[in-house]
């Protein structure tokens, strides 16, 4: 069984559009799935799903399976709030875009990650206040003492989105979902952010599930891609034959205006 099993998912809007359409996809222990499309193809929607987190008057229907090692497998389709709170963090965490979604701006930054650890390993005291400082240290932050006694406000983006990813971790999920993680940071930011989700994935053994738009960012952190397009799966493959062989011509929009090809290409001959 898979660690995620998306079947038939569909999600519709309050006035009774479908945003998201018989949408069908798995993803293994330790795999990395890409999602890729356009503003608007319905990638977000399809995350929030997945951690049963649609806005209210938006319903799914089909069926969202995550089967994390250790329990058996839960439908979160439908779901209660109770059964949800049991998956989140655990079984699949998401990095969002925006980490001040994440985080509260009027806590310090140290007491906001000290609570998903507490929460999830139990720990207390001095543990606990060490456990922050591993986390902080784990997501590369160069003075992790300042960042913990700092509000979100007065340190940078990328180290925002740093201590959101680290909050993700925090619980130990075995799938990490990483909605657009790095198109709110700048260009030099976005690379070491990317260097960093994808060796904390490594290092983890944690599976991906990585929503973005640029198919060179998508290729190079992830080993097979799902194509979107106004919420329907058009095309999915490995990178190397989407990158190589696109046979929607959505997806040939994609490959020939990716940015930064060479370097995609240069991922698939890994
Ligand atoms: N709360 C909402 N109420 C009504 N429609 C919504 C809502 N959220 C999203 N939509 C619509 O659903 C569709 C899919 O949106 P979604 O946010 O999933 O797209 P996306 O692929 O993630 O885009 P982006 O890359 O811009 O984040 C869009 O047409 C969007 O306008």
């Amino acid at each position: 069984m898979s660690l995620l099993g998306v079947t038939g998912l569909r999600v519709r809007s309050a006035d009774g559009r479908d945003l998201v359409r018989d949408l069908s996809f798995a993803i293994d222990p330790g795999e990395r799935l890409g999602l890729i499309g356009e503003s608007g193809s319905g990638k977000s929607l399809t995350v929030l799903a997945i951690m049963g987190l649609l806005p209210s008057g938006m319903t799914a229907s089909g069926s969202v399976v995550l089967d994390p090692p250790g329990t058996g497998p839960s439908e979160v389709v439908g779901a209660p709030e109770r059964r949800l709170n049991g998956l989140r963090g655990r079984a699949a965490s998401v990095v969002f875009q925006e980490p001040l979604t994440a985080l509260d701006p009027l806590m310090r930054v140290g007491r906001q990650l000290a609570e998903p650890i507490r929460r999830g390993r139990g720990l207390r005291g001095a543990a606990l206040r060490a456990a922050v400082a591993a986390a902080l240290q784990e997501v590369r932050i160069a003075e992790p003492g300042r960042v913990a006694r700092a509000y979100p406000h007065e340190i940078s983006g990328g180290q925002r989105q740093r201590v959101a990813i680290a909050m993700a971790l925090a619980c130990e999920p075995a799938l990490l979902i990483a909605d657009e993680p790095t198109t709110a940071l700048d260009v030099t930011v976005q690379a070491e952010v990317l260097a960093l989700l994808g060796g904390l994935v490594t290092a983890r053994g944690m599976a991906l599930l990585f929503i973005g738009h640029d198919l060179a960012v998508v290729s190079g952190i992830t080993d097979r891609v799902l194509v979107l397009k106004d919420g329907e799966a058009v095309e999915s493959g490995t990178v190397r034959e989407i990158v190589n062989a696109p046979c929607h011509p959505y997806t040939r929009s994609l490959v020939a205006g990716a940015r930064h090809l060479d370097s995609a290409l240069d991922w698939t001959n890994r």
